[in-house]
């Protein structure tokens, strides 16, 4: 019920108050204006919303004129009002009707302290409170002010009345003692003054100043200070009122300091939620799902919707979730869950972006069982997410070539066991390995190196099936994981995987083709363990490459033997030097016109304490592979300067000594310092020194080869062409190099007398070599007819057993001397 300020009082014109009397008629019709219009008594109707709805003409004329629609509170003095609030309207609403002394005031501010009853008409239309009220005798306000000091005195809000002159309190109920902590007989002697703290005391003048002496009811929130000095917050509502004759006012004082202080706390954890970088949003559950009523400012920014189009919308429908999919029913069950749950969803920004979010989901307690209202809390865990997957990525995929690594296919393999154990297919794993590739890198280029592996990772999956592994392991090796089910040809898929890797490319303005090893497992015959089937696919390989490289190997159990073999000499070998296990042994070669020894091969021998003479056909290529050819290269070098040397300062006839140049060593950038170091410090004269180089390694890379030839044929040693005829020479490129000699491969001389096809071909090697300006020199030669075939077709020179084996330093000194 208001209490507005009462009207200035005036009696109504006769014209109001018949169109007061109306009023009464339209509201409430003929029955109220036939039972009440004559009545003695004050009789009046309310609104339930605390409007005066009718009243009778004795009503009228001594309290009013009414105006329409006058608020209820006008009729009563201001000390009635809160009992009215309290206790009267309820209680009648409740009982059906109350009864009680109160004191109605007149527009002139007359006082007529009235019993009045109210009824509640809940029937009525509409529904109102009906108000009866008959004047007071003496004895009756006597006792009405008995009541009301009981009223007042037991009334839980604090009250007080004070002199509007002099300030002072004249009551105060104890509620009021209590909530300041003075007694009754302090306070009277107080004025209102003095509960204010200073800074209010200017306020409190003020305010009495513009208080009119029978003002309007007040009010307004102050701050109070208690006994104790603690200072509280009221809110304040004053009535004029007159006590013993004087002009007084009755004030209620409702301490609200807890309510400011929620009320504070209330705005703190709003502003929270809206400065919380989190999306947060409260929904209400409906029967047709959970529509947003609030959703701070991140909730709008992680979703892209403005938060004018987010009240009021379906929760699922905002987070992009489509009916029916996972994420839609993880979050129907648990807004239907009654617990707090936390899920994790992949969601979808207003711009159709798909984001990652942990959404947090809290039941809000209702009061009965119903599902009533959820705090979603939505952490957007996309950057995190993505982060973790490139992590992921980055454990599991090769990162040059974007292939699954190491870790990956070893996943991958043991669920293809799993796989074909389950249903009895075999599964073969395929290691392929390039041929020489560190010549590719070390003559092109890391840059173009990275090309070829990058080129030959999407050959390899051009080839493979889905439900295939491509992997690479590291450097140049990959390998293939193939379920092999319903026949599937996999002689033709090898065949199509060596051709793709060997179709040419261009790199680094070259045109390049590399062709590549294999080697292949399979389970379950070559083992049941995925590290068991790598390492076979790998020794398989290995003997691809043993083999002559470019060829399919699959696993046979007596590889193992040769892997476990070079394992050994690899460990051994490294400590050959420095335990000087190593010796050279010469092989003369002769003219073959003169008959005389025109120079010697140094060959390389190793002789192990426990394998005893390692022949180097068995370790030179080990020493090549690691790398440990270098050191061991350089010493030959030196040892077969030295003792060349040696032997002409001991008087024997100066010869040149032909050492053999690996690929690595040649590759070796400092191959020419050495040489000429070799030269320097053995003494030996350059044309005493000759170089033999494998085919296929002047080949490789061709306009290097031959600046680097020629920059060893200024030194002036002689160079030769090793194994000619076993690898592919363009005669375009043969032109180029500066050599001294052709030297015809062994197995040529051993099958030439035996098939035409090779004799043919040393004839056109001596041919060939002539026509270019290179001596011809024929190796392996054993027999006497073969040293009089060659010499029946021009051949230059020969060295074989048929002459001498290679022989050691003193059995060689003794034999240049002997001849
Ligand atoms: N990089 C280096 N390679 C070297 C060095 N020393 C040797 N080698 C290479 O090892 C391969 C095997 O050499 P080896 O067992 O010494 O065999 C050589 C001769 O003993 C053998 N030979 C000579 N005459 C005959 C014969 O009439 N019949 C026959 N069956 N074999 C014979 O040929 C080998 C010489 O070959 P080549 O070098 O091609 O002239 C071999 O490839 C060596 O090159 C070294 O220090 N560094």
């Amino acid at each position: 019920m208001e209490l507005p300020p009462q009207p200035a009082s005036t009696r109504a014109p006769k014209r109001e108050r018949t169109q007061q009397g109306r009023l009464a008629s339209k509201s409430q019709g003929s029955a109220f204006d036939q039972m009440f219009g004559d009545s003695p008594y004050f009789a009046f109707v309310i609104s339930e919303a605390g409007r005066l709805l009718a009243c009778n003409a004795h009503m009228h004329s001594l309290l009013g004129p009414f105006a329409d629609d006058v608020p209820a509170a006008q009729l009563y003095a201001g000390w009635v009002l809160p009992m009215l609030q309290s206790e009267a309207l309820p209680t009648a609403r409740m009982r059906g009707h109350w009864r009680g002394e109160v004191e109605l005031v007149g527009h002139d501010g007359s006082s007529h302290p009235v019993t009045q009853t109210i009824e509640w008409r809940a029937n009525a239309q509409p529904p109102s409170y009906l108000c009866l009220a008959y004047p007071l005798d003496d004895y009756d306000v006597y006792e009405s002010r008995l009541r009301f000091k009981y009223l007042f005195e037991a009334h839980p809000q604090p009250m007080w009345v004070y002199d509007l002159e002099t300030l002072r309190f004249m009551v105060v109920n104890a509620a009021a003692v209590a909530q300041y902590g003075y007694t009754e007989a302090e306070f009277l002697h107080m004025t209102i003054r003095d509960i204010r703290p200073p800074q209010e005391v200017e306020r409190l003048e003020q305010n009495l100043a513009a208080t009119p002496r029978k003002g309007a009811d007040q009010s307004g929130a102050w701050t109070h200070v208690r006994r104790d000095g603690s200072r509280l917050k009221v809110d304040i509502s004053s009535h004029a009122v007159t006590l013993a004759g004087r002009p007084c006012r009755l004030v209620f004082a409702h301490d609200i300091t807890e309510r400011l202080r929620l009320q504070a706390e209330l705005q703190l954890r709003g502003r929270a939620l809206e400065a919380s970088v989190n999306a947060v949003v409260i929904t209400q559950h409906t029967a047709d799902g959970d529509r947003v009523e609030y959703a701070n400012p991140a909730f709008s920014q992680l979703l892209g919707h403005a938060p004018e189009n987010v009240l009021g919308q379906q929760l699922e429908t905002l987070l992009g979730l489509q009916a029916n999919d996972d994420h839609q029913q993880a979050v129907h069950a648990a807004m239907l869950s009654h617990q707090e749950v936390t899920l994790l969803l992949h969601i979808r920004h207003r711009d159709g972006a798909q984001l990652w979010t942990q959404m947090h989901v809290a039941p809000v307690p209702a009061t009965d069982d119903a599902i009533g209202r959820h705090v979603c809390v939505l952490t957007d865990m996309t950057a995190i997410l993505d982060y973790q997957a490139q992590l992921e990525h980055q454990a599991n995929h090769d990162a040059l070539t974007g292939l699954p690594n190491r870790v990956l296919l070893s996943d991958r393999m043991a669920q293809a066991i799993t796989f074909s154990q389950r249903f009895g297919h075999s599964l073969w794993l395929v290691a392929i390995d390039l041929d020489n590739f560190k010549l590719t890198n070390d003559h092109l280029g890391h840059q173009a190196g990275d090309e070829l592996l990058r080129a030959v990772a999407d050959r390899l999956c051009a080839c493979v099936n889905e439900g295939d592994t491509v992997a690479r392991l590291g450097g140049d090796e990959f390998l293939l994981l193939l379920p092999v089910a319903n026949q599937r040809p996999m002689a033709s898929l090898l065949q199509l995987v060596q051709q793709a890797v060997a179709a040419p490319l261009t790199l680094a303005q070259q045109t390049v083709a590399v062709t590549c090893s294999i080697g292949v497992s399979v389970f379950p015959a070559d083992g049941a363990e995925p590290e068991q089937l790598l390492k076979h696919a790998d020794i398989a390989m290995y003997r691809a490459k043993e083999a002559g490289r470019n060829q399919v190997q699959f696993y046979e159990a007596a590889m193992h033997a040769r892997v476990a073999e070079r394992a050994l000499i690899e460990a051994e070998l490294r400590h050959a030097l420095a335990r000087e296990e190593l010796s050279l042994v010469y092989q003369p070669k002769l003219d073959l016109r003169s008959g005389a020894v025109t120079g010697m091969e140094a060959l390389l021998r190793w002789q192990h304490p426990t394998l005893g003479s390692v022949s180097p056909a068995r370790f030179i290529g080990v020493a090549e592979e690691t790398g440990m050819i270098v050191a061991i290269g350089r010493w030959v070098l030196r040892m077969a300067c030295t003792q060349a040397m040696a032997w002409q300062q001991a008087g024997l006839p100066a010869l040149r000594v032909a050492v053999n140049l690996s690929a690595r060593q040649f590759r070796d950038q400092a191959l020419l310092e050495e040489v000429r170091a070799a030269l320097d410090d053995s003494g030996l004269a350059p044309q005493y020194l000759e170089l033999e180089l494998t085919e296929s390694l002047m080949m490789h890379n061709v306009d290097e080869a031959v600046a680097a030839i020629e920059n060893l044929k200024q030194l002036g040693i002689a160079l030769s062409i090793d194994d000619f005829g076993t690898g592919y020479s363009s005669l375009a490129y043969l032109k180029q190099f500066p050599v001294d000699y052709l030297k015809i491969d062994q197995s040529f001389t051993r099958d030439m007398l035996d098939e035409p096809r090779v004799a043919a071909i040393v004839r056109s090697v001596i041919a060939l070599g002539h026509s270019l300006g290179f001596k011809v020199i024929a190796e392996g030669v054993e027999t006497a007819p073969q040293l009089d075939y060659l010499r029946s077709n021009d051949c230059d020179e020969i060295q074989g057993y048929y002459f001498s084996r290679p022989l050691m330093p003193d059995a060689f000194a003794a034999l240049l001397r002997s001849s």
